[in-house]
């Protein structure tokens, strides 16, 4: 299980954020050629970001490309370019359905596949998105998403909800891991903090982000809390307990402990654990 709570966009043009990358405290790095970078730096991005790749030391955090689509000038050399590079996921924009999917798993062997969900098609199709089996992960685009359904953003992302929603029940449907979308103002603490928590509750495995100063909030938001590890730890030994004694439910803390609460227990405790070992 491997954690995914910050996941931080970096302009791939942007030198020296590539560089201050590979000390942050970061589970995961989309590198991006897409949306981040000028139209008439998209070449040299390119060349920087192959270059980067190939000599720096990420250590753990999980290495994810962002190339353009296939519909523009830069989508297919982005592809063919990172092919054979240690990466670990080549994260495709605007993705609208299977068939989007499966355009880039013929030019690219190997490596696992990540959707952006950020269109209205794309949610709509997310179903048979997650079900593609080059696909590994799903990275919520709020910011296109808003754009073309016309919305607002609101603190309680009220309109974002049912195609986020839509993603989130696709990518468990197909055990796939779902990545909440950013949060533009980065300097405002409280407001990330509030939607990292909206997003943990809704069952997203982390958040993408675009600011160094926004890692701390994820990190700590979407790991279990110590009350929560305290919580499964008692509750796994009072299930195992009430089993021995040929009981199927168990009570901890006035609630009922039955088979499917003591596996989400394992789970955030496997989480826990995954975390610590990681020791960013
Ligand atoms: C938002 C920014 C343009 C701000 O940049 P800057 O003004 O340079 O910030 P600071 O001076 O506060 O930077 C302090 C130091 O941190 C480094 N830095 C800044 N940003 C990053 C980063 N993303 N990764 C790594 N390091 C970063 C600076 O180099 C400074 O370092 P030092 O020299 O040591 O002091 C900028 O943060 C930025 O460009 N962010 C990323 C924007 C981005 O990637 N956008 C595209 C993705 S969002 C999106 O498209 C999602 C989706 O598709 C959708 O539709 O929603
Ligand atoms: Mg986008």
């Amino acid at each position: 299980m491997r954690p995914y709570r910050s996941v931080l966009y970096i302009p791939a043009a942007r030198e020296r954020a590539l560089e201050k990358a590979q000390t942050l405290p970061v589970d995961a790095i989309i590198f991006d050629l897409e949306d981040a970078v000028a139209a008439d730096e998209k070449e040299n991005a390119r060349v920087l970001l192959a270059r980067v790749l190939g000599e720096a030391d990420y250590g753990g955090r999980a290495r994810i490309v962002r190339v353009n689509g296939l519909d523009t000038p830069w989508g297919a050399e982005d592809i063919a370019a990172f092919r054979g590079a240690k990466i670990d996921a080549l994260l495709i924009p605007k993705v609208g359905s299977a068939a989007d999917v499966e355009a880039v798993a013929r030019l690219i062997p190997d490596v696992p596949l990540w959707a952006m969900m950020e269109t209205p098609a794309g949610m709509l199709n997310a179903a048979e998105i997650a079900a593609h089996p080059r696909l590994s992960g799903m990275v919520m685009g709020t910011n296109d998403l808003a754009k073309e359904i016309g919305a607002r953003f609101r603190p309680d992302r009220l309109p974002m909800l049912t195609g986020l929603q839509l993603c989130l029940l696709a990518a468990r449907a197909h055990r796939r891991i779902a990545i909440d979308g950013v949060y533009n103002a980065f300097k405002d603490d409280e407001g990330l903090r509030a939607e990292c928590r909206q997003g943990r509750d809704m069952g997203f495995d982390g958040k993408t982000l675009i600011h160094p100063a926004q890692l701390a909030i994820a990190n700590e938001e979407f790991a279990p809390s110590d009350a929560e590890v305290d919580l499964a730890r008692r509750q796994i030994e009072a299930f195992d307990a009430a089993r021995r004694e040929g009981q199927g439910v168990a009570v901890v803390d006035g609630r009922i402990v039955e088979n499917l609460h003591a596996a989400t227990a394992r789970q955030i405790i496997a989480r826990a654990e995954a975390i610590a070992e990681r020791a960013i």
